[in-house]
């Protein structure tokens, strides 16, 4: 289990998250709304080491991953897909994919799940990933991120600006990652979405917590998503 205890961060002398707690548990989708500024992001960042915590901690089935160089994070099984995907646009989708693989020693067995989720970029292995669309850009992020086998994945809204279809196979693929035990922390700000796929729901305003709800006590017109979401 991810636990996230008291923890304070920020750029410089800013701080944007504070005094901020929560757990992500295996097994489950913990879906983080907010407005923008909330602090979602940095949040993510904070917990991949981008961000380094001012106060509080960070730890993953005992190890303390706020103490870890960001580089050291991804070796301990947490994946993240930030916004924006960030791939190797010059490297092709082999490449991508095999950088995900080095990250925590994985081999074919786990290329080979993650073709069989994606089959679209078994047909592209050899295109380089700056040409794919934005879809299948996507879904290389996510793809080079299970490449990790990861216990805990970080997505951050990954279905931004994406098409319907391209969206419901993502959901399948995060619900089918909930089935093999993946702690998933989603950053979404559709309430649609949120109520299909969330086991639990963190509302965060202000760089804290300020609503933390299950999803069976969440209708579409719960106030907590005109609260802290606006919508
Ligand atoms: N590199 C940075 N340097 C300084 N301030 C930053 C930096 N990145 C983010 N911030 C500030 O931190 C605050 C939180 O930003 P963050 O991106 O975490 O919010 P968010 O909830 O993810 O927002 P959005 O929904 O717009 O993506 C904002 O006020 C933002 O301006």
């Amino acid at each position: 289990m991810l636990r996230i205890d008291g923890l304070s961060a920020g750029y410089g002398p800013v701080g944007v998250l504070h005094d901020l707690t929560l757990e992500a548990r295996a097994a489950q989708i913990t879906c983080i709304m907010g407005r923008n500024g909330a602090g979602k992001s940095t949040l993510m960042k904070c917990i991949m080491g981008l961000v380094p915590a001012s106060r509080g901690s960070i730890t993953l089935d005992g190890v303390a991953l706020h103490s870890l160089p960001a580089h050291r994070v991804p070796g301990h099984g947490v994946a993240y897909v930030p916004q924006g995907r960030r791939l190797f646009g010059p490297l092709t989708v082999a490449e991508n994919l095999q950088i995900g693989l080095m990250t925590r020693n994985m081999g074919d067995e786990t290329r080979d799940r993650v073709l069989d989720l994606f089959p679209r970029l078994r047909e592209r292995l050899d295109q380089v990933a700056a040409t794919l669309s934005g879809g299948e850009q996507q879904m290389l992020a996510i793809g080079r991120a299970l490449c990790l086998e990861p216990k805990v994945l970080l997505l951050d809204e990954p279905t931004e600006g994406l098409q319907p279809s391209m969206i419901a196979l993502i959901r399948d693929v995060v619900l089918r990652l909930k089935e093999t035990g993946v702690a998933t922390i989603l950053v979404e700000q559709r309430p649609d979405a949120v109520l299909q796929l969330a086991d639990r729901v963190v509302f965060m305003a202000n760089g804290t917590v300020a609503d933390c709800s299950e999803r069976a006590d969440l209708s579409p017109d719960a106030p907590q998503f005109m609260a802290y979401v606006g919508v």
